[in-house]
C-alpha cells in the first residue's frame, strides 16, 4: 500500500518548507475537514506534520505536541484526531478508501510523539487501481481497464503451452479451413467466367462447369469436416486447460495461510474454482476457434481483395476504421463503466448469497425469510437491471456497427458495375470480389465485440492467477528442516497485526517449559488465540520470533511441525464422512486399534458404540448429527490420535454442559500428561490445575505465575477470577430465588 505519494511541484515545495526537506509519508486526505472535496495530503516529516492544498500549507504542527492519534470512521468518511493541551482535535477528512492508511499514518504519529522506534509493517493491499482511481472488483488486484492485456494473455499462454500437440493440430486444421473457405470465390468465378460465359467468347465449357460445381461443394463438405474436427479439438484443449486451471487454484488454496482464506468470501473463491476458470476456458474455446480463424479470414482476403482491384478494395475498407474508433470510444467511455458496476453488483449478489445461505440457521431461527427474499429481490434486480442496461446498448450497437460495415458493400456494386459498363472488370471477378468482401466484413464486425468478452476474461483471468500468484505470507524458508519437537516455547519480543497498523500482540515475551501445562486468560478480545495462531503458524509475526526447542519456528518443516501438534478448537470442524475417517484425519493411516485407543482416552468410545453403526456412522455436514459434546469429544480423539508432544486447547470445553464438562475436563487430564498443553479458558477453574498461567491484557502479558502466585498478588488475575466467582454466586442465588 502506497504510503508516500508524489506531490506535484507547487506542493512539494510547501511540504517542503513546512516539514522538512524530509518527507517520510505523504497521503491523500481528499476532503476538507467541512466534508468537502480537496485535493490536500496528509505530509509527515521527521518531526512535524502539515496538511497541504493548491501548494499550500494549511495546517501544519509538532508532532510530539499531540498524542493519541487515533483514525476514527464516520459514514463514508474517517478522520484523523489527536489529543493536545486544548483538547480533541480532527487533523485531517479522507474518503473511506484511504482508512487503512489513515491506520498506518495514525500509528507512525503516536510512536513518533511518543519517540518509539515507528514499527510499520505494511501489508495491505490497494483497494482501488492506482492509475485509474477506480474502485477495484473483490479479489482482484488490478483494474481490467488499465491492467496490461499482454500481461494476463502471456500468463495464460504459459499453462496453454503444455497443450501446445493438439493446440498445433487444432491451428493447422484451422489454416486448412480458411484456405477452403477462401478457394471458394476463385471456383465461383471460374465458374461463371470459365464455363458459363467464357471471356475469350466461346461457348459454355459444361466440363469445367462440373469441375467447379464439384470443387465447390467438395471445398463446402470437407470444409465443415474440418470444422467439426477443429471444434472438437479445441473443446478438448479448453477443457484440459480449464481443468488444469482449477486444480493449480484448488491446490494453492490448500497451501495458502489462513490469514487468506480468512480475508476472502468461501463463496468467492468457489466462483474461482468453478464460474471463472469456465469463462476461461471459454475465452480460450472463443480465442483458438473464432478469433484465430476470423483474423486468417481477415488477412487473407483483405490480401486477395488488395490483389484483385486496390481501389476497390480501399472502398471495402473504408468504414472500418471509423466503426472501430466508434466502438473503442463507446467501449471506453460507456460501456466500460456499465459493465464494471455489473460485476460490482454481481459481487454483492453472490456474496450475500453465500452470507445468507451458511447463515440460513439464523434466518429461520428469527423468522427473517421474507426480509431476506426482500433483500435478495433487490440484488437480484439491482443486477437484472445492470444487466439489461449493457445488452440494451450492445444490442442497439451491433446493428448500427454491422450497417456502417455493410455500408462499403454497397460502394462495391456502385463502383463495380460501373467499371463492368465500361469493359474494366467482369461479372464473375465482381461476384469473386464481392464474396471476398464479405469475408472481411464478418471479421471485422465480430471483432468490434471482442472488447466486451475480452473485458469478462480479463476479470476471471486476474481472479483465476490472483489465487495461483498469490505469495503465502507465510513461506517455507528454504533452510527449513525437520525438527522432533520436545515442547519448550519462547514468544521474544512479538508484535503482530492482522491489519498490519493494528498492532494485537505488543512486544510479548514469555517462556513455556517443556512438558509444562499453561494457561491463557484475559479479557474478550485482548490476543490469546491470535498467540496460538502464530504458534501455530497460520500467521507469521510482524517483529519477533517463537521458538520451539530453541528452533526459530519459521526455521521448521510446516507440515512437519503441525503434525506435532494437536489442536482442538472451541468450534469442531467434522467432514462429511465416518466417525473412524474423522478420527483418523490427523493420521491417515492409523490402524483401527489405534483409533479406538485415542477414541477411549477422550471419553468417546462409549458413545460411539452406543451409536447403531458404531465407528462406522455416517456424519451429516459438519457432524449436525450428534450433540455438541460428542463433537467436541471426536475432535479431542482426533487431535490425540498421532500422539502430539504439543497440545493445543482453546476453550475446548467453553460450550459444554456441567457434567459433560467434567467427563472431557478428566478426559484432557489424563491426555496433558507428559506433553506441553496451552490451553485458553473463559471459565477460569478449569485452568486451577495448569501449572502456570499467563494473563494477557490488551495484547501484552500482564502477569504470569501459578493460581496460587497470582492470587496473592491481586493483580489482573485476581480480578478476573473474583469478577467470575461474584457472577457465579449471583447465578447460583438467583437460581435459588427464582
Ligand atoms: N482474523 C482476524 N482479522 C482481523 N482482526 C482479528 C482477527 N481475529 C482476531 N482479530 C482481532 O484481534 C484481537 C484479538 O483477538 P483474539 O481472538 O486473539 O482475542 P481473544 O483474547 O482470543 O478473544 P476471545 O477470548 O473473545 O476469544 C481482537 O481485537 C479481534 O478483533
Amino acid at each position: 500500500m502506497n504510503l508516500n505519494f508524489s506531490l506535484a511541484e507547487q506542493n512539494k515545495n510547501a511540504a517542503v518548507q513546512a516539514v522538512g526537506t524530509e518527507i517520510e509519508y505523504c497521503v491523500p486526505a481528499n476532503l476538507s475537514l467541512l466534508g468537502y472535496r480537496s485535493a490536500g495530503f496528509l505530509v509527515i516529516g521527521q518531526d512535524k506534520w502539515a496538511y497541504i492544498e493548491n501548494g499550500q500549507a494549511k495546517e501544519a504542527g509538532i508532532i510530539a505536541d499531540s498524542w493519541e492519534y487515533k483514525v476514527i470512521p464516520l459514514i463514508g468518511n474517517v478522520v484523523l484526531e489527536t489529543e493536545d493541551k486544548q483538547g480533541k482535535r480532527v487533523l485531517v477528512r479522507s474518503s473511506m478508501e484511504h482508512a487503512a492508511r489513515f491506520g498506518y499514518i495514525a500509528q507512525v504519529l503516536n510512536d513518533k510523539s511518543a519517540a518509539r522506534k515507528v514499527r510499520i509493517f505494511n501489508n495491505e493491499e490497494e483497494a482501488t487501481c492506482a492509475n485509474c482511481g477506480v474502485r477495484l472488483v473483490t479479489g482482484t488486484r488490478v483494474c481490467p481497464r488499465c491492467m496490461s492485456k499482454a500481461a494476463a494473455f502471456k500468463k495464460l499462454f504459459g499453462v496453454s503451452k503444455l497443450h501446445w500437440k493438439p493446440l498445433a493440430v487444432g491451428l493447422i486444421v484451422m489454416i486448412a479451413a480458411s484456405a477452403i473457405s477462401l478457394a471458394g470465390p476463385y471456383f465461383q468465378e471460374l465458374l461463371i467466367n470459365g464455363a458459363l460465359r467464357p471471356t475469350d467468347g466461346q461457348s459454355p465449357n459444361m466440363k469445367l462447369f462440373y469441375i467447379a460445381l464439384t470443387a465447390m461443394i467438395g471445398g463446402l463438405v470437407i470444409g465443415e469436416l474440418l470444422s467439426i474436427v477443429r471444434a472438437r479439438v479445441m473443446a478438448n484443449v479448453s477443457s484440459n486447460i480449464a481443468a488444469d486451471l482449477r486444480r493449480m487454484v484448488y491446490e494453492k488454496i490448500q497451501s495458502l495461510p489462513l490469514g487468506f482464506m480468512t480475508s476472502q468470501r468461501a463463496g468467492d473463491l468457489m466462483n474461482r474454482i468453478t464460474a471463472d476458470t469456465d469463462r476461461i476456458r471459454q475465452l480460450i474455446q472463443e480465442l483458438c476457434t473464432t478469433a484465430i480463424y476470423q483474423l486468417m479470414l481477415l488477412i487473407a482476403s483483405s490480401t486477395l481483395l488488395f490483389s484483385a482491384d486496390w481501389r476497390l478494395a480501399c472502398v471495402v475498407l473504408l468504414p472500418a476504421p471509423i466503426v472501430a474508433y466508434m466502438n473503442i470510444y463507446i467501449w471506453k467511455h460507456v460501456l466500460w463503466k456499465l459493465y464494471h458496476k455489473q460485476w460490482r453488483v454481481y459481487d454483492r449478489a453472490s456474496s450475500f448469497l453465500h452470507d445468507v445461505l451458511s447463515g440460513i440457521r439464523v434466518v429461520k431461527a428469527f423468522g427473517k425469510e421474507s426480509r431476506e427474499i426482500k433483500r435478495f429481490r433487490t440484488y437480484n434486480s439491482e443486477f437484472a437491471v445492470a444487466t439489461i442496461k449493457n445488452e440494451t446498448l450492445l444490442n442497439v450497437l451491433a446493428p448500427i456497427t454491422n450497417y456502417l460495415i455493410q455500408l462499403g458493400q454497397y460502394f462495391v456494386l456502385l463502383l463495380g458495375c460501373n467499371l463492368i459498363l465500361n469493359n474494366q472488370m467482369n461479372v464473375g471477378e465482381l461476384i469473386k470480389f464481392s464474396m471476398y468482401a464479405s469475408m472481411v466484413f464478418g471479421p471485422i464486425a465480430w471483432m468490434m465485440f471482442m472488447p466486451r468478452w475480452v473485458a469478462n476474461a480479463l476479470i476471471s483471468i486476474d481472479r483465476v492467477f490472483s489465487v495461483i500468484d498469490e505469495q503465502p505470507e507465510v513461506l517455507e524458508a528454504k533452510r527449513a528442516v525437520k525438527h522432533t519437537i520436545r515442547g519448550a516455547i519462547s514468544f521474544r519480543g512479538v508484535y503482530f497485526g492482522y491489519k498490519s497498523y493494528e498492532p494485537v500482540l505488543k512486544n510479548v515475551s514469555f517462556d513455556i517449559r517443556e512438558g509444562e501445562m499453561i494457561g491463557l486468560v484475559g479479557h474478550s478480545g485482548s490476543g490469546k488465540s491470535t498467540l496460538i495462531n502464530l504458534l501455530s503458524r497460520f500467521y507469521d509475526v510482524n517483529e519477533g520470533q517463537i521458538t520451539i526447542d530453541g528452533v526459530d519456528i519459521r526455521d521448521i518443516q510446516q507440515n512437519d511441525m503441525r503434525s506435532q501438534i494437536g489442536v482442538v478448537l472451541q468450534e469442531t470442524f467434522l467432514f462429511t464422512g465416518t466417525i473412524l475417517d474423522n478420527i483418523r484425519y490427523s493420521k491417515p493411516g492409523a490402524t483401527e486399534e489405534e483409533v479406538i485407543r485415542a477414541a477411549k482416552i477422550a471419553n468417546a468410545h462409549s458413545f460411539i458404540i452406543n451409536l447403531p453403526d458404531g465407528y462406522d456412522t455416517l456424519l451429516e455436514e459438519n457432524g449436525n448429527n450428534i450433540s455438541g459434546g460428542e463433537r467436541q469429544r471426536l475432535a479431542i480423539a482426533r487431535a490425540i490420535l498421532n500422539d502430539p508432544p504439543l497440545l493445543i486447547l482453546d476453550e475446548a470445553t467453553s460450550a459444554l454442559d456441567i457434567e459433560t464438562e467434567s467427563v472431557i475436563q478428566e478426559a484432557l487430564q489424563r491426555i496433558m500428561k507428559g506433553r506441553t498443553t496451552i490451553a485458553i479458558a473463559h471459565r477460569l477453574s478449569t485452568l486451577r490445575n495448569a501449572d502456570r498461567l499467563a494473563v494477557l491484557e490488551k495484547g501484552t502479558i500482564a502477569e504470569i505465575g501459578s493460581h496460587a502466585e497470582l492470587v496473592e498478588k491481586r493483580g489482573n488475575y485476581y480480578k478476573l477470577i473474583t469478577a467470575q466467582r461474584q457472577m457465579s454466586k449471583k447465578e447460583q442465588k438467583d437460581e435459588l430465588v427464582g
